[in-house]
């Protein structure tokens, strides 16, 4: 690998999240710049290269991962374009940070998989920002010591402002719960084998027509601990994440957000923050941080490849049994040796 110093990324895709990113490689992080930008809409493209030094911008990814100034990828372009995105970087050996979902569905997770094991060792880490925020990891930390005894429960709150005009009933669980699959997966150290979705009546407040939001989802463990989530994208009133481990001698709850209390004029009360740039902002800072880190030491660590297909596979059961109701059980390749 090239080991120049700082680290020249590419950022495909400069939508809300790759601007982002470019934002937070240029003038948050250490160790890297922004080499190149890819988007397919090329004045967006330009538009963010245009605030970097030295930044080129492209329509196409092949080509940016083909110049001599790009030593790494970082994926943040629509879910159904990471795959492509991804078997380039793989084409070029190129190490990668990759936005959730690794892709849509499973079999394209799989696909992605199988590629990327045929190269032997691992050149990806999945964008699940929550394994690095400092709540979420205080809470795996007191989980690992065992002194709450066994996890027997875990309730998580996911909650929107506002779900954006093309959202659907579906993306509910693939695009927003994927984080508490995850984040489930994470915590218990056990695969999610069942999913069941169950639909209140719609909010009539915000959602759109036809929308069915919120949704109730229940995740069975193989470890025989269930993992509860509600999801509830049009909420109207701030970005909440919350999760609560019941455990068989004592429970831990993260997400309350109560950093600063006012008390004034006979009241008192905190603020709510409104969207994951916000709440997550340091947990994507560490993310990237930690990506960079471990690509100019040639390592990759974080979520892997193996949990980005685990996540498509749970979520592609949980679309299914909020179309068709029931329990869905979900289906799991056999996890390749390069994912012990
Ligand atoms: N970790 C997290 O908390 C969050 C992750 N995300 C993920 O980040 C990714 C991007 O999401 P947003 O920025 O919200 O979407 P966005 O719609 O704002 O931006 C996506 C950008 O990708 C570009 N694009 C689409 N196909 C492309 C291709 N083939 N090559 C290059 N560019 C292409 C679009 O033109 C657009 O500029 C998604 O995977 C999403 O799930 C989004 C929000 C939060
Ligand atoms: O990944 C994200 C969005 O894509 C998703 O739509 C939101 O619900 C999540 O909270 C956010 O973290």
């Amino acid at each position: 690998m090239n080991r120049r110093e700082p680290l020249g990324v590419a950022v495909i895709g400069t939508g809300r999240m790759g601007a982002d990113h470019v934002r937070r490689i240029d003038r948050a992080i250490s160790g890297a710049r922004v080499a190149a930008v890819v988007d397919i809409d090329e004045e967006r493209a330009e538009a963010v290269a245009a605030g970097v030094d030295g930044c080129t911008a492209h329509t196409d990814a092949a080509e940016a991962m083909a110049s001599d100034a790009v030593d790494a990828v970082l994926i943040a372009s629509s879910g159904p374009a990471h795959e492509e995105a991804l078997l380039a970087a793989f084409a070029r050996d190129l190490p990668v940070l990759c936005e959730k979902p690794l892709t849509p569905d499973a079999a394209s997770a799989l696909r992605v998989m199988e590629a990327e094991a045929a190269l032997g060792r691992r050149r990806v880490q999945v964008g699940f920002m929550r394994r690095y925020d400092a709540e979420y990891v205080r809470l795996k930390a007191l989980l690992d010591t065992g002194q709450l005894g066994r996890p027997l429960m875990l309730h998580q709150r996911h909650r929107n402002v506002a779900s954006p005009p093309f959202f659907t009933s579906s993306m509910l669980i693939s695009d927003s719960v994927a984080h508490e699959v995850d984040v489930t997966r994470w915590l218990l150290g056990h695969e999610i084998g069942a999913v069941t979705v169950l639909r209140p009546a719609p909010s009539s407040s915000g959602a759109p027509d036809g929308l069915r939001d919120p949704q109730f989802v229940v995740l069975e463990t193989d470890g025989g601990a269930l993992s509860d989530v509600e999801i509830f994208v049009n909420c109207g009133f701030g970005y909440q994440v919350q999760a609560e481990a019941v455990c068989e001698r004592g429970t831990a709850r993260i997400g309350d957000g109560h950093e600063l209390v006012t008390s004034m004029a006979g009241r008192w009360g905190g603020t709510i923050t409104q969207d994951w740039t916000e709440r997550f902002a340091q947990a994507y800072d560490d993310e990237v941080q930690a990506w960079a880190d471990a690509t100019r030491r040639g390592e990759v660590t974080g979520p892997s490849v193996w949990d980005g297909y685990a996540a498509a596979a749970v979520c592609e059961a949980g679309v299914r049994a909020l179309e068709q109701g029931g329990r869905v059980e979900v289906e799991l390749a056999e996890r390749p040796p390069l994912y012990a």
